[in-house]
C-alpha cells in the first residue's frame, strides 16, 4: 500500500490559452478542464493508474469539488472536515507548452485540525510500504510539520513505519534537516525528491540552471543529502531528466526529447513511478528509468492529467551510472 498526504489539496484548473499568454489583456480559452489535485493526490492517482493500492490523505469536506473529484474518479482516499473551502490552483498553458501556474494559499488549519491530520497518518500508515508527504503547507502550519511527522511515526510506528519520501520545498522542506527542530536524523526521510530550484535552494552554493545543466553537480548536491541521512535522492532535471544518489551509487536517466503540453504533475508522477518500481522490488536503475518515463508522460499530458502505464515509454528513457558502484 502506498499512503499520500497532500495537507493543502488543490481543485487545479486549466486553461489552454490558443496563442500566446497577454498580460494586461482580455482573452478567450481555448479549452478549459479542472481536476483533484496537489502533490499527494497526484501520486496516488498514478499509483491507482498503474493497478496498485493506494490511499489519498487530505483535509477537505465531502461536499468540496475536490473530494467529489476524487468519488467521481473513484480514487481511494480518507478526507478530513475542515469547514473551508480547498484552494483552486490556476495553470495557464500556451500552445509552445509553456505554462503558467498561480498557486493560492490554501485554507488555515488550526492546532486541533492538524493534530487529527497526524492521527489520520499514523494510522494509515502502520504497516503500508511507504508514505509519501507532499506539498506546501496551508497556513497555520508550522514549518516543522513534517520533519514532526516522520520522527513521530518513526518513533510510534518502530518496525511498522513505512518508508517515507518527501516532496515539498522552502522552510518545510530546509526543516526535515534543522538540527535546530531536535528531531536530527529522525526526521530525514527515507526518499527525496526536489526539482533542480529546490535542491539548490536547500544546498546552496548553486542555482537551478546549473544543476539542470550538469548531473554531476545535482549529484554532488544530492549526496549532501545522502550525507545528513536521506537513503536516496531522485532530483528531478526538468527536459534533462533526473538523477538517483543513493549511499552506494548515482545514475542519470534522460528521456528522447517530448512534446510538453503541461509540465504541472510531472514531478509527482515521477516520484509514483519511483515508488511503483521500488515496492515491485526493482533495482535502483530501473526505479530511475519508470521515474523518468513517468515524468515525460505527465509533461506530454494536457494540464494536471496522470499517466497510466500505457502513456509511458521506459525503452525511450537511458540511464547511465554517474559515480560510485552499480547496483545488483
Ligand atoms: O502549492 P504546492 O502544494 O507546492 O503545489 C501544488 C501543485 O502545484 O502541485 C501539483 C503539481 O506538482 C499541482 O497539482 C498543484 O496545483
Amino acid at each position: 500500500m502506498i499512503v499520500t498526504l497532500t495537507a493543502n489539496p488543490s481543485l487545479d484548473r486549466t486553461i489552454e490559452l490558443d496563442g500566446r499568454l497577454e498580460r494586461g489583456g482580455v482573452q478567450r480559452a481555448g479549452s478549459t478542464h479542472a481536476q483533484p489535485a496537489g502533490k499527494g493526490v497526484n501520486v496516488s492517482r498514478a499509483v491507482a493508474a498503474a493497478g496498485s493500492a493506494t490511499l489519498a490523505l487530505l483535509p477537505g469536506d465531502t461536499a468540496d469539488p475536490l473530494v467529489l473529484g476524487l468519488d467521481a474518479a473513484s480514487l481511494p482516499y480518507r478526507a478530513m472536515p475542515i469547514g473551508a473551502s480547498l484552494r483552486s490552483n490556476i495553470t495557464l498553458t500556451e500552445p509552445d507548452g509553456t505554462t503558467t501556474k498561480i498557486n493560492e494559499p490554501g485554507p488555515h488549519l488550526d492546532a486541533d485540525q492538524q493534530r487529527e491530520l497526524g492521527g489520520l497518518v499514523a494510522d494509515a500508515a502502520d504497516g503500508a510500504a511507504w508514505l509519501v508527504l507532499a506539498g506546501s503547507l496551508p497556513p497555520g502550519v508550522e514549518a516543522d510539520f513534517y520533519a514532526r511527522l516522520t520522527a513521530t511515526l518513526r518513533r510510534e510506528l518502530g518496525g511498522r513505519c513505512p518508508k517515507i519520501a518527501v516532496d515539498t520545498s522552502g522552510a518545510p522542506l530546509a526543516a526535515l534537516f534543522d538540527g535546530g527542530t531536535g528531531f536530527g536524523a529522525a526526521a530525514v526521510p527515507t526518499l527525496l525528491k526536489p526539482n533542480a530550484d529546490e535542491l539548490a535552494e536547500l544546498v546552496g552554493g548553486t542555482t537551478e540552471a546549473e544543476l539542470e545543466a550538469d548531473p554531476h553537480r545535482a549529484v554532488a548536491a544530492a549526496r549532501e543529502l545522502i550525507g545528513a541521512g536521506a537513503e536516496a535522492v531522485l532530483a528531478t532535471l526538468g527536459a534533462a531528466g533526473a538523477v538517483l544518489v543513493t549511499a552506494s551509487g548515482a545514475w542519470q536517466g534522460t528521456h528522447a526529447p517530448v512534446t510538453a503540453r503541461s509540465t504541472v504533475g510531472a514531478g509527482d508522477s515521477s516520484l509514483a513511478g519511483f515508488v511503483l518500481a521500488e515496492s515491485a522490488g526493482l533495482p535502483r536503475p530501473d526505479c530511475l528509468r519508470r521515474a523518468v518515463a513517468y515524468g515525460a508522460a505527465a509533461a506530454s499530458l494536457p494540464g494536471s492529467t496522470i499517466p497510466t502505464p500505457s502513456h509511458t515509454t521506459e525503452d525511450a528513457v537511458r540511464v547511465v551510472p554517474l559515480t560510485g558502484k552499480d547496483q545488483p
